[in-house]
């Protein structure tokens, strides 16, 4: 379940009026998502999704859905927010922040072949550079420095095994984010979870990415990263599948070529991609929020993937 604030056709009756949208026709919860309350809304214009904001308040929201807008402004396919009579993207209903976005087609492919990676990769590259201009900044929330600060909260959690490799990984990517070869990555805004739940496509083609509530700004090689890891792994024992993995990077590569500080940089980032989802995951298992609303993702996965990456040299990035 994912309708945590109940609102029906008649609470909307007045409240839509301040959208250019006519009247609202039908109203359905979604199922999916574990952070905020979806429904798919009809009305007199087409298809929607409206969104409440369970735990991001008002001053958090502009950097993603403004982010959001811009992308769908330079035709990246987009969830795109609809602004009310006074220009606002986001009003508040029943007491908490709401958003109005366009309804993407299709559903998630959640056994992605090499034909939809290569579709992610040259999306996600045109994202990038797409959002060169975006004027507003934010870091992204769950880097190195949220790290740094939740490492030692799941610690007591952890086996001898890893504590050991939460703590030489955090040191290994501290001293890593102060060479000149990291400071020397091509950077900008991120969606920073584009994992294959959040990415929807009809057949073969991509038509679209949601959920950019993670995003900030970032290297673009780390949001290459978070993408390959789940993207282009063998789910059993998260090893990089060559096909998906040369897939992927290719299409990215053919709209936005790697530098050289990439290169070096694939490996270390592969690892950090790895690092921040083991962690999130550890702190969601081990420290539920009060308003925890699902059975926490298994982190285990990501030491796996963690794990892997130390002992094996991936693939070089294309030439
Ligand atoms: N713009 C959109 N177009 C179509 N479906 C969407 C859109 N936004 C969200 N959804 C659907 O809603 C579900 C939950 O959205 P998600 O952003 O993952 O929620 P949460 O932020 O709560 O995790 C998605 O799995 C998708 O099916
Ligand atoms: N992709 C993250 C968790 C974020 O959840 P989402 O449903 O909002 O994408 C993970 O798998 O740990």
């Amino acid at each position: 379940m994912a309708v945590f604030t109940t609102v029906t056709l008649d609470d909307l009756t007045q409240w839509i009026r301040q959208f250019p949208l006519g009247q609202a026709r039908a109203l359905k919860g979604i199922a999916s998502g574990i952070e905020n309350t979806n429904y798919f809304l009809t009305t007199e214009r087409g298809e929607y999704v409206l969104t409440i904001f369970e735990n991001l308040d008002f001053a958090q929201l502009p950097f993603y859905v403004q982010l959001m807008a811009h992308l769908a402004r330079r035709g990246i396919p987009v969830p795109d927010p609809v602004a009310n009579d006074q220009g606002e993207l986001v009003v508040p209903l029943q007491g908490k922040p709401a958003v109005i976005v366009s309804k993407l087609e299709g559903a998630s492919q959640m056994d992605p072949q090499p034909v939809h990676c290569a579709e992610g990769g040259r999306m996600l590259a045109r994202m990038h550079l797409a959002g060169r201009d975006f004027p507003l900044r934010q870091p992204n929330l769950r880097g190195l420095d949220w790290w740094l600060e939740t490492a030692p909260k799941v610690m007591p959690f952890l086996s001898a095994a890893n504590e050991a490799l939460l703590a030489t990984e955090i040191a290994y990517q501290k001293a890593f984010a102060d060479t000149p070869t990291y400071r020397g990555l091509p950077r900008g805004p991120v969606h920073a979870d584009l994992f294959r739940n959040n990415v929807m496509f009809v057949g073969d083609k991509l038509t679209g990415c949601f959920d950019f509530y993670f995003a900030g700004c970032d290297t673009w090689l780390f949001d290459v990263a978070v993408t390959v890891n789940d993207w282009c792994i063998d789910q059993a024992t998260g090893a990089l599948d060559a096909a998906r993995t040369e897939a992927m990077l290719a299409a990215y590569q053919a709209e936005r070529p790697f530098t050289p500080e990439e290169r070096e940089a694939w490996q270390p980032m592969l690892r950090a991609a790895a690092l921040r989802f083991w962690l999130s995951r550890l702190y969601d298992f081990h420290l539920p929020r009060e308003a925890e609303m699902l059975t926490p993702h298994d982190p285990t996965h990501f030491e796996r993937i963690l794990r892997d990456r130390l002992a094996l040299q991936a693939p070089e990035l294309p030439a």
